[in-house]
């Protein structure tokens, strides 16, 4: 399963992908909302929106703060419980920003995964802390979701591992194509959940069935 991570990112380690390349501006990013303020024809300095290029700026930094988190930190717990099947944290609800409009996407993560014959596995919460850190950057969802797949396939060696997330876009709900409650569905799977026995197993978990 390595030399699959090293075919789809050649250069750069799981912790690089759309990492940070430099520290959050706090300044540049107010001054860019003020900007913006200045552009839709509004008056950055009426009473109302004194504060709000601040007040963004710390938003973003928040909505954002994947772009200085790795997932690394996140799944460097990990025990022995030699538990050999399927791991699968269902429905957790993820919040991302959708690189094309700035806009959210939103909706649920499920994360499921084999362990690797040493049985090693991580703590449940770190699957869903595991999904933020890819989550809170600008964003596709199928780059989101393959993200997910290949850091655990990366961190834990496990020996499959099946994403999939299910979130509505507000660029194609509240403008654009307005198509409100359209679901997107994306999904990676690696290692031994491509065998189709065991892919429709976790699948049908996933559905709740
Ligand atoms: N594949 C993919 N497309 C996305 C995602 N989020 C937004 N998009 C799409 O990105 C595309 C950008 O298309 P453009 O034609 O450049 O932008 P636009 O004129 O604003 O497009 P409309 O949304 O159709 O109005 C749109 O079709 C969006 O629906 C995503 O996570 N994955
Ligand atoms: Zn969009």
């Amino acid at each position: 399963m390595a030399e699959q991570l090293t075919d789809r990112f050649p250069d750069v380690s799981p912790e690089e992908w759309g990492a940070a390349r430099r520290p959050f501006d706090h300044d540049r990013v107010a001054a860019a909302v003020r900007e913006i303020l200045v552009g839709i024809g509004e008056d950055p300095d009426r009473d109302g929106l004194l504060d709000t290029p601040a007040r963004v700026a710390r938003m973003y930094g928040e909505v954002f703060a994947g772009m200085h988190e790795s997932a690394s930190e996140v799944l460097s717990t990990t025990f022995d419980i030699n538990h050999e099947e399927l791991v699968l944290v269902k429905d957790i609800e993820v919040w991302s920003m959708c690189e094309h409009h700035l806009v959210p996407f939103n909706g649920v993560a499920h994360v499921g995964y084999i362990p690797g014959g040493d049985g090693q596995v991580t703590g449940l919460s770190k699957l869903a802390r595991l999904v933020d850190v890819y989550a809170r950057r600008p964003q596709v969802q199928e780059r989101l979701t393959t993200q997910v797949a290949e850091a655990l396939v990366h961190h834990l060696r496990p020996r499959g591992v099946i994403v999939v997330f299910d979130c509505e876009h507000l660029c194609m709900t509240m403008r654009g194509v307005h198509k409100p409650g359209s679901r997107t569905v994306t999904s990676a799977v690696r290692g031994i959940l491509r065998n189709p026995a065991t892919r429709a197993e976790a699948m049908g978990l996933i559905m709740g069935r």
